[in-house]
């Protein structure tokens, strides 16, 4: 028989769906702790619009649809691009500043071709270009690593601008620059060297783009080492961002959990200013991605400037189950309830007046076998009483209001 599987690995089951929908809950509430509103974006976007911005994803990657008319879509291959064009085009407003959400984004890349699908929960901050705000961005991301258990994670801070700017005074062509971007990357530092003297470019700038791989580490160390390098008014801009970001996460009292890395290069090239990224142990590639992206808005016509981040929600619930850092499982209703023919009227009336006030309750005849599920309590009914049993109680009842104000009592 056929088996009409696509993406095998996808078919969750029902208790990795819980675990998911627990991390999204508290990622959901750190992110509205800091004042973000949750927002969804479609589903399918315009072809055209991809590929005429500057800075989005690589064509290849994108995963293109045709509808009825003929006319060709990409299933929404990053978030940010449509929000920055939703903000700029309806204009800021108190209530677009500071936007979360956590919807799927579709992009095929050749190495991973089986991975088509992957979560992403993100924020984007509108309207301010301040150290601040992206110190607030980046302490969002750390608060939120702490909040899911993580005691071993790294935010790697870099800057966009710093590496293009040196890269400017080297006039590389396109294959020259992507070759080099891919060797900083990989801080291959043994084919950095022949790769750039094989080029015609200054023996200064030479030597300062050779050392970007080793601008990484304790982040006073690399502001140290980065100012030997600094070679115009821009580049000495950038290091005092960077410099005024670190001491504001000092204030936050979140030093311990970044390092500097001047050679990070972020997959998308709309960046502009701070770049960070987010590592937990085990998982080789970055959890979260972010950074500043003042000249996106731009290419729709109105400038703004915005910071933000993502996280790969598939990549951190593998982590998590990993490092083995989810609760024990929990119950899986409130209360269960037996009853015998006799109590039928009585039991099913307490299952409606628990469930009216939030609680979840199951329900079964004679005993039928429940003993699979788990339940915080079990509610009896027979001939000769009804009795409320959990791990620490073992009361009687007379009615269902007295069965609520007794659960009621033990949560409180
Ligand atoms: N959209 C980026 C992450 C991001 C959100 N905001 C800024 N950057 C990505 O998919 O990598």
């Amino acid at each position: 028989m056929q088996r009409y599987v696509i993406d095998n690995n996808k078919n969750t089951n029902v208790e990795d769906f819980q675990m998911r929908d627990m991390l999204l809950s508290k990622l959901k509430k750190r992110f509205t702790t800091y004042g973000y509103k949750q927002v969804r974006t479609s589903t399918f976007e315009s072809y055209d619009m991809y590929s005429n911005i500057i800075g989005t994803v690589n064509k290849d990657e994108m995963i293109k649809v045709i509808d009825t008319s003929g006319k060709v879509l990409v299933l929404r291959p990053d978030v940010t691009i449509p929000l920055n064009r939703m903000t700029t085009l309806n204009g800021l407003t108190p209530d677009n500043q500071r936007l979360f959400y956590i919807l799927d984004v579709f992009r095929q890349s050749h190495a991973e071709a089986d991975e088509k699908e992957s979560t992403q929960a993100g924020i984007e901050c509108f309207g301010d270009n301040s150290a601040e705000v992206d110190s607030e961005v980046i302490m969002m991301a750390i608060h939120t690593f702490q909040d899911l258990g993580f005691s071993n994670f790294k935010l790697e801070i870099g800057h966009a601008g710093f590496f293009k700017e040196l890269i400017q005074q080297a006039n590389l062509n396109e294959h020259e620059l992507e070759s080099l971007q891919a060797l900083i990357q990989s801080k291959n530092l043994v084919d950095i060297e022949p790769f750039l003297s094989q080029l015609n470019i200054d023996e200064d700038v030479r030597v300062a783009i050779q050392s970007i791989p080793m601008l990484y580490g304790n982040p006073e160390n690399v502001i140290d080492q980065a100012k030997s390098i600094i070679r115009n008014d821009s580049m000495k801009e950038i290091l005092q961002n960077l410099i005024d970001v670190y001491e504001i996460l000092q204030a936050y009292g979140a030093e311990n959990s970044v390092v500097f890395n001047l050679g990070l290069i972020n997959n998308m090239n709309y960046y502009s200013g701070i770049i960070f990224q987010g590592f937990v142990d085990n998982i080789g590639k970055p959890v979260l991605m972010g950074g500043r992206y003042d000249n996106l808005g731009k290419q729709f016509n109105q400038p703004s400037p915005a910071v933000g981040f993502a996280f790969e929600v598939d990549l951190l619930i593998h982590a998590i189950q990993q490092q083995e850092l989810a609760q024990p499982q929990s119950p899986v209703v409130d209360v269960i309830i037996h009853y015998n023919e006799s109590k039928q009227q009585e039991a099913l009336r307490s299952a409606y007046v628990l469930r009216d006030n939030g609680l979840q309750v199951l329900t079964y005849l004679n005993n039928k076998s429940a003993t699979q599920i788990r339940s915080s309590y079990i509610a009896e009914f027979n001939e000769s009483q009804n009795k409320l049993i959990s791990r620490k109680i073992e009361k009687n009842f007379s009615n269902p209001e007295e069965l609520l104000a007794l659960l009621q009592k033990e949560e409180n």
